[in-house]
Formats: C-alpha cells, structure tokens, sequence
C-alpha cells in the first residue's frame, strides 16, 4: 500500500492543522476519503500552543486560591502567594512544550497524511506546499480544499508602537517571566484574561480599552470584572485610546493616552482583536482579496463578491479565517459539519443544511456559548438583551442574583454573581444566558441545551435542579419571570 505521507493527490486538502484543520481531516478520512493536511508551524495551532490552553493555564492556580480563600477554614489553610515558576512549568506542560510530536502521531494514527510547509492555492483544486528547506511540494485534491488557517494578532495604529517591541498573546501565553508592569492595550476576551492573570501573577497591570471591558457581553457582567480588576488593583483607562509609545534607554516603555496621560510599564501587550491569516494563500488567483476575512455560505463555502461559491464550490473556509465565531469549539463544530458534508456530498448524498441540520452550523448564529475565565468567570450563549432587541425579537429580560441561591452562598462566602435570561417573548423559549460570578463556567452547557433544543419555558419548570446546587438559579429564574397560564 502506498505510504499517504508519499502521495500527491487526495480527496481533500486542508491547509492549517489548528483545532478545526484536524477535525475536518478526521471527519473526512471517518467519512471514508482520503486527506491531507498542510501545516506551517505547529500541528494544534493557536489554541494549543499560545491561546485557550496555556492562558488557562496560567489562570488556574490563582482561580484555585481565591476559591479556597473564600471560604475560613479552607483560606486559612492556603499560606503565602502563588509560586510563579510552577505556574509557569505547568503553563509549560499544558503548551506541550511547544512541541507537536503527539498531535503529529495522531494525525499519522488517524490516517490523516501531514505535509509540513507553507501552502498556497495554485489552481483548481491545488495546493503547492513550501517546505522549509524551500522545497515544494504539489497537492490535487479530488472533492475539496478547505482553508483553516486561523488567525493572527491585529496591531492597532499607535504611533511607534513597532519600536517598542509589544508583546502579543503570544507572548503572553508564552512568557518566561511575569513583568514588575504590564500596559494591556486592549479590553476585550485577551485583555480582560490576561489583566486577571498577570496580575495574580504579581504585575502591576494598566488596561486601556478603547471600550468598557468586554463590549460583547451583557453590561452587567462588564461591570462586574471591571469592579473585580479594580478591586485587585489593576489600573483601568477606560474608552481612551493609547496613541504613542516609546522605550527608553532603561527599557521603559511609556504609552500617551488620548487624554495626554502617560503610563509607564515594562512590557506592553496588544490585545485588540484579531486578523485572518489569509495573505500569502494565493487567493488572488481566485478574484479574493489576500488578507480579508473568508466570507461563507452556508455550507461554508467560500463565496466572491457576488455571493457565489468560487469555482464550481471546492473551496471551504471553517475556523477563525471565516470569522463566524473566533473560538475553538465553535471552529470544530463547523468542522465536524464541513468534514461529514464533503464526505457526503462525494458519496453522493444529498447534505442536509436546514436549521440544525446535520450538515449545518445553525449554533454560530443561535446558540454561540463562550466562557470568559476572568475573577468572575463569565459563560454566555446565545444573544444578549441589546443584540435580541437588535435582531427584531420580542423578548423577555429575566435577572436574578446568583448570590441569593443557597448553592452559591455554601460554594463561596459573599459570593457575588448576576444572571440572565432572554426569552423569546413570541415562543416562550430561551435564546440567550449570561452568568458572572465565581465558578460559573460549568452552568452553561445546561442554558446551551435549552437554547439549541428551544425547549419552552412551560417545560423547563420540570426540570428540577438538585438541591443546593449553584444550577437552582433556573428556579429563580423562572420564578422571577412567573409561571405563565397556557391559553390554548
Ligand atoms: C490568547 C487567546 C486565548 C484564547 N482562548 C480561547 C479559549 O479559552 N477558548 C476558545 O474557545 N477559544 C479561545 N481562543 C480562540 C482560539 O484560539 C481560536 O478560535 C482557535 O485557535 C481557532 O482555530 P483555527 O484552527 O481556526 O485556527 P488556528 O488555531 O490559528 O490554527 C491555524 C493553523 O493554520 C496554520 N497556517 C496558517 N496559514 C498557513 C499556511 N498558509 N500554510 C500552512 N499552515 C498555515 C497555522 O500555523 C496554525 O497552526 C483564544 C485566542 C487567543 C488569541
Ligand atoms: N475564553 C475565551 O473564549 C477566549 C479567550 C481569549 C480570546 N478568545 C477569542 O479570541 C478573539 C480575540 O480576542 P481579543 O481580545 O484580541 O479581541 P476582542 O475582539 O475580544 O477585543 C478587542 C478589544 O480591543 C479593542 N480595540 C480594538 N482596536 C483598538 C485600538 N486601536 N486601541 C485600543 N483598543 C482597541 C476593542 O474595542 C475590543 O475591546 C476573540 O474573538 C475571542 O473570542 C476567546
């Protein structure tokens, strides 16, 4: 049998193996087609290696002690601060080293044949990978080429900010030391993590933010990590712009903020927002624009400015690079649909593409869930009270205090937390929840199931949640919306 690793032509061509890369290359060869799967750096991408799991990483331990601080006995038993250097070694751990031996040996294990270089479309259907040494390398899919080449860190324009060397999340998630000061430009997701871990890790943290902190959550949430990095001494500059940095000759950066105020700190990071990787993909060739997010429809191919797929509709763009949400889970979800519809549609079968359909990603817009692992935790699905008012629904807003529920009172003492909840006033069900407060992130899974099954408020009064569970806030909730009388 042919080694795949030696083969030129496959039935699909993947160009990234991040997260969503390798699910679309596993959902494929399990689909019964053949795959391979072109990379440039580290086969796991961002999300392994400088994103979700080494920021979580370096956020754990400090989440850890202030759980056990909150309650007396448990804090009296936690002596001293974090140690650093075994936060960072477990960081390290969690970053596998920076080494991709193991998700490589899954590719290989999954049948999935990795071809290590820079790659370009070249044609219909055709991949030219660029090795290291400057080798290339021609790969002719037979069905499909997908482009899951994620996303890098956007600079902002402030004037000179190249010449300070800024850190980006790559930085951060990587650092071997933590500064004495670190400036955060940015109050977004990367932001608000990172401000929450360096300054548990002992920086002193000054956050500009062009915004209030996490513009895209409910306000109330917001101010809550906004009160809680307060409260812990981070500096916030909030809706001003940093417009001018200089190091100075003891390596000193100073920032000018649009009020004409300066900071001063050690290191800056840059965290606002993100940009395709998309420039060097030969897009040109196919009338894209290089360095412009994928537009998609909804089978997720990629479409031109006529909203047509290009070509005849052989190319794909899940992930980040089609900036339909820029979070691993909902990458792999739209490479678990892509992977199963490619197979399908070259076994012949029709694909399936209505709402929540198996080949469809009706999720990215209903039911988005992301968990914000601040000091409070925040987890959201779905929409928000302003977006749902935005979209044209008529809603209910439901808040209780989570601190009022018995579970969260036992889990912390003076827990502090809000939720959320937006009904769809027309169909009595949920189409969106927001929680905030200690430990909340593992609420959520059961708010994303009553949003995606659009199970109706009448019936969610059946389920009962466990006595003095944190998850007794749907029974307050629900309370607080009233129990409506059916009129048919
Ligand atoms: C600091 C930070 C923390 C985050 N934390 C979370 C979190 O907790 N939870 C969460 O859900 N999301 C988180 N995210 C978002 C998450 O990292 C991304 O949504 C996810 O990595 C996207 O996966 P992807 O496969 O689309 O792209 P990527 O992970 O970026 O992978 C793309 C791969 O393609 C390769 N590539 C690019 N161009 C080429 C080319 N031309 N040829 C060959 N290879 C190429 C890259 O080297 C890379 O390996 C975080 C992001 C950041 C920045
Ligand atoms: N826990 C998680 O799920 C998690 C963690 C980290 C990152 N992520 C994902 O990674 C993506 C990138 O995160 P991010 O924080 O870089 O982007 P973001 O879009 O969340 O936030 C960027 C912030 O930068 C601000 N900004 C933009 N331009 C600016 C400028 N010139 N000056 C000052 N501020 C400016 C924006 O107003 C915004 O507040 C997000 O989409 C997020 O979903 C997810």
């Amino acid at each position: 049998m042919a080694n795949p690793s030696e083969s030129t032509t496959f039935d699909v061509v993947i160009i990234g193996a991040g997260p969503v890369g390798e699910n679309v290359a596993d959902r494929v060869v399990q689909g019964g087609l053949s795959a391979a799967i072109v990379e440039r750096e580290l086969v796991g991408g961002e999300c392994s290696y400088w994103a979700c799991m080494p920021t979580k990483a370096l956020l754990r331990d400090a989440a850890a002690v202030r759980a056990a601080r909150a309650l007396p006995a448990a804090g009296q038993a936690v002596t001293g601060g974090l140690e650093v250097a075994a936060v960072l070694a477990r960081r390290d751990r969690f970053a596998s080293n920076w080494s991709d031996t193991g998700q490589a040996e899954w590719l290989d294990q999954a049948g999935i044949a990795l071809v290590r270089g820079h790659g370009r479309i070249t044609g219909t259907r055709v991949v030219t990978v660029t090795g290291t040494d400057g080798t290339s390398r021609v790969l002719q899919a037979r069905h499909a080429v997908v482009i899951a080449t994620g996303s890098s860190a956007q600079l902002p324009p402030v004037l000179c900010l190249a010449d300070v060397a800024p850190w980006a999340s790559r930085e951060a998630a990587a650092a071997r030391t933590v500064p004495d000061r670190l400036a955060i430009i940015g109050g977004g997701v990367v932001g608000s993590e990172m401000a929450t871990a360096f300054s548990a890790l002992g920086s002193h943290v000054t956050l500009i933010s062009q915004t209030r902190l996490l513009p895209g959550v409910e306000p109330f949430a917001s101010d809550q990590v906004t009160a809680a990095l307060r409260a812990a001494g981070v500096s916030l500059h909030l809706k001003l712009d940093a417009t001018e940095a200089r190091r100075d000759t003891s390596g000193t950066v100073h920032l000018t903020l649009s009020d004409g105020r300066l900071v001063a700190a050690d290191e800056v990071l840059v965290a606002t927002g993100r940009t395709p990787n998309t420039k060097d993909l030969g897009l040109d060739h196919l009338g894209l624009t290089p360095g412009a997010w994928l537009p998609v429809d909804d089978a997720l191919a990629v479409v031109g400015d006529d909203g047509k797929p290009v070509g005849d509709g052989w190319l794909y763009a899940a992930g980040d690079v089609n900036k339909r949400a820029l979070l691993t889970h909902h990458g792999k979800y739209q490479a678990r649909a892509l992977g199963d519809a490619i197979a399908a549609r070259a076994h012949g079968q029709e694909l399936d593409l209505a709402a929540w359909g198996r080949h469809a990603v009706t999720a990215d817009e209903r039911a988005t869930t992301q968990v914000i692992f601040t000091d409070p935790e925040v987890a959201a699905v779905g929409l928000s009270a302003e977006a749902a008012s935005a979209a044209g629904f008529r809603i209910r807003v439901v808040d209780h205090d989570l601190g009022a529920v018995a579970g969260a009172a036992l889990h912390a003492d003076g827990y502090r937390g809000q939720a959320r909840m937006i009904v769809d006033a027309d169909r009595n069900v949920l189409i969106g929840f927001t929680a905030v407060g200690p430990d909340v992130a593992e609420l959520l899974h059961a708010a994303t199931i009553a949003v995606t099954a659009e199970v109706s408020l009448d019936r969610l009064w059946h389920a009962v949640p466990a006595y003095p569970t944190i998850s007794e806030i749907w029974l307050r909730l629900l309370e607080a919306d009233g129990r409506r009388t059916r009129l048919t």
